[in-house]
């Protein structure tokens, strides 16, 4: 089964373009309760001292509200939003053509940006710190250098991986935001507030099922909450409630922790195959035929929250937390690490 026909890839799809269920204000935003109050006071700040807000840079897994939180920056702020992304913008010219259209305070969004080609990124360098353009013109003795002041604007960028990101990049941005997966809560408050806005009955109990079955991650509860929409039509439900979540969720194949069959097959094959591991990361992708990246950015950091898997210099490394979730037996003599002595290593497999 190829990665993008997984039900709960958190990547986005055909069905998450339709904006109705977006927050639109950070008010509305559920969940990342510290980012969020931080950014309403760098907002506010900004605001009243009319600057242009510090560049922002939000880091974290697919699909946990960057690109939503980048829009409402831009809400809050009163300004436009213009919004491109790292592999979009091919020539450097494409750069200063994005940068010299920018007003006054405008956010610009770079959403992917740790795959932005070097030669780019050497353009925006000046254009983060001193709202200029160097640019070069014209080729060998003729070429001269021009300099262009450009409007100062915010901005704002994405990625899923802080570690591809280069040191003088990462440090133009005064104001870096880790965004974390969301509680059950969180994730109930959020299915609630769909429902509500799709016209869908719900008790809590089925808000809370679907929440539970998330993966941390508002887009999965969007995309979980539409097929168990599905399903209830079909039926000819009245109202959304545990069983029929449960049920549908189950048709699915999305288990009580909201792992998929790409997450069980990752966590079946370093169980059965290598002895709970350590294994390297290539090793696993060639085994599962999935790339590198899609395993890397998407199933890995749910089932290191989780405390399933470690991290270490010599490859990934079961839990026995995970062993026990997938109903097989700890092996003896078994070194795999305890789930309550999981640390994210640093280390690459
Ligand atoms: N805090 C939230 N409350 C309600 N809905 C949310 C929240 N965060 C995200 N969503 C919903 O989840 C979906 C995904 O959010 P978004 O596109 O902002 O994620 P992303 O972090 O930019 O993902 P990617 O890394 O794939 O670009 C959107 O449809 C959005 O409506
Ligand atoms: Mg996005």
């Amino acid at each position: 089964m190829s990665e993008t026909s997984r039900l709960i890839t958190p990547d986005k799809r055909g069905e998450d373009v339709d904006q109705a269920l977006r927050p639109q204000r950070l008010d509305d935003f559920v969940g990342q309760a510290a980012a969020r109050a931080n950014l309403k006071v760098f907002i506010e700040a900004a605001k009243a001292r009319g600057e242009a807000l510090d560049h922002v840079l939000f880091v974290g897994p697919p699909g946990l509200g960057k690109t939503t939180l980048a829009q409402i920056m831009a809400k809050e702020l009163g300004v436009n939003f213009r919004s491109t992304s790292g592999p979009v913008i091919a020539k450097a010219g494409d750069l200063a053509a994005l940068l010299t259209n920018l007003e006054e305070r405008d956010v610009l969004f770079i959403d992917e940006i740790h795959r932005l080609s070097p030669a780019v990124e050497e353009i925006l360098y000046p254009a983060m710190e001193d709202f200029q353009l160097d640019l070069i013109i014209g080729e060998g003795p003729a070429a001269r250098s021009v300099k262009i002041d450009l409007s100062k604007f915010t901005l704002v960028a994405a990625t899923t991986r802080l570690g591809l990101l280069t040191t003088p990049l990462r440090d133009r941005f005064g104001i870096p935001v880790r965004l974390n997966f969301y509680t059950v809560a969180e994730l109930e408050h959020i299915v609630t507030r769909g429902a509500r806005l799709m016209g869908l009955p719900m008790s809590e109990d089925g808000a809370k099922e679907i929440a539970r079955r998330a993966r941390g991650t508002p887009r999965i509860a969007g995309r979980l909450l539409r097929r168990v929409r599905d399903f209830a039509h079909a039926e000819g439900a009245e109202i959304v409630d545990r069983r029929s979540a449960d049920a549908a969720l189950t048709r699915l194949e999305v288990d009580s922790l909201g792992l998929d069959q790409l997450d069980r097959r990752y966590l079946d094959l370093i169980a059965l195959n290598f002895g709970g591991g350590p294994v390297g990361i290539e090793t696993i992708a060639a085994a599962l035929s999935e790339p590198r990246d899609a395993i890397e950015d998407i199933v890995e950091p749910y089932l290191l929250q989780q405390g399933f898997l470690q991290r270490t210099p010599r490859g990934r490394l079961l839990t026995q937390h995970a062993f026990k979730h997938l109903g097989l037996a700890v092996p003896p003599a078994y070194q795999g690490v305890q789930a309550n002595l999981f640390e994210e290593g640093g280390g690459e497999g």
